[in-house]
């Protein structure tokens, strides 16, 4: 039976070490984080950002905007978070309502302020192996991988999915890790026999369970980044846990296991924001 890989616990160790540097910096990093609408799920994550970053001892506040925000209004309140020197990070929520281009709303970050290293100059910089703001899920999954011990250089690695927030990025950290890297998606010929042929396998397209067990190569690392609420309530990711933990060696949960360390990569950003700004 695979080992998990506890999310939570690796998220609330790497969350107490940013508090103790915040604490020896002798200012508070300021975060602010955008909402606009009221999309129920936004809610708690926002919810649970502000109160992550504040116990840490950040400086925290979300700007929440009615759902009928004009995409000039959002990009005016983006551009005076830019000018604001109290703000060190800023972060829209996705997703946005569905009058707003979320790539205007991405773009209009400063890049310096991009927490969330969806800036297309953060991304550039990651595809490029320069330094800048990461994507927090992808980052969050390489810290679990490196917390758990799991050979990267050599690994052979499949990426499901190619969002620009997960598996873009997810991919090009596994590459500078020096994994062999497979991207694949919704058009992959045979997507079971490219994934059986993975030792680490990460798994970002958002539908619920769709990695069955007999896509599993025995003994490899099973990341699971979906978050499937079902019709009957339960929270499931895109691999089918049950059948995928007798295969893996190791896997993580869902809830607990990519999603807490997503919200601790956003206080790693936003602290790592704060001191190059004043470097
Ligand atoms: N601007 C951004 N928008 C979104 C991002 C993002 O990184 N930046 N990612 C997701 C949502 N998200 C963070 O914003 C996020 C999702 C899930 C979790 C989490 O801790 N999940 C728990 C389960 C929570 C539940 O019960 O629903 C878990 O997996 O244990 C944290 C952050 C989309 N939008």
């Amino acid at each position: 039976m695979a080992r998990i890989l506890d999310g939570k616990a690796v998220a609330a160790r790497l969350r107490a070490g940013l508090a103790e540097r915040v604490a020896g910096i002798g200012f508070r990093p300021g975060l602010v984080v955008v909402r606009v609408g009221e999309d129920p799920a936004s809610g708690v994550y926002v919810r649970n950002k502000d109160r992550a970053a504040r116990e840490a001892g950040f400086e925290s506040r979300t700007l929440h905007l009615s759902e009928d925000t004009a995409e000039d209004a959002l990009l005016r309140e983006i551009a005076a978070l830019n000018a604001d020197p109290a703000v060190d990070g800023i972060l829209v929520q996705l997703p946005l309502p569905g009058h707003i281009r979320a790539e205007a709303a991405i773009a209009a970050v400063d890049p310096a302020k991009d927490v969330d290293g969806f800036h297309p100059i953060n991304a550039g910089r990651l595809a490029s192996g320069l330094p800048g703001l990461v994507p927090c899920t992808p980052r969050g999954v390489m810290h679990l991988l490196r917390e758990a011990g799991v050979k990267l250089r050599g690994a052979r690695a499949i990426v499901l999915g190619r969002s620009q927030i997960v598996g873009r990025p997810m991919a090009q950290l596994l590459l500078g890790a020096d994994c062999t890297v497979t991207m694949a998606h919704s058009r992959t010929d045979d997507l079971p026999a490219e994934c059986r042929r993975a030792d680490i396998l990460v798994a970002a397209v958002g539908r619920p369970e769709m990695v069955r067990g007999g896509w599993i190569k025995p003994g490899a690392t099973v990341v699971d980044v979906g978050i499937n609420r079902l019709p009957d309530g339960r929270l499931v990711g895109d691999v089918a846990f049950t059948e995928a933990e007798t295969m893996a060696a190791a896997i993580t949960p869902v809830p607990g296991g990519v999603g807490p360390m997503t919200i601790a990569c956003l206080l790693e950003n936003t602290l790592e924001a704060a001191l190059a700004r004043r470097a």
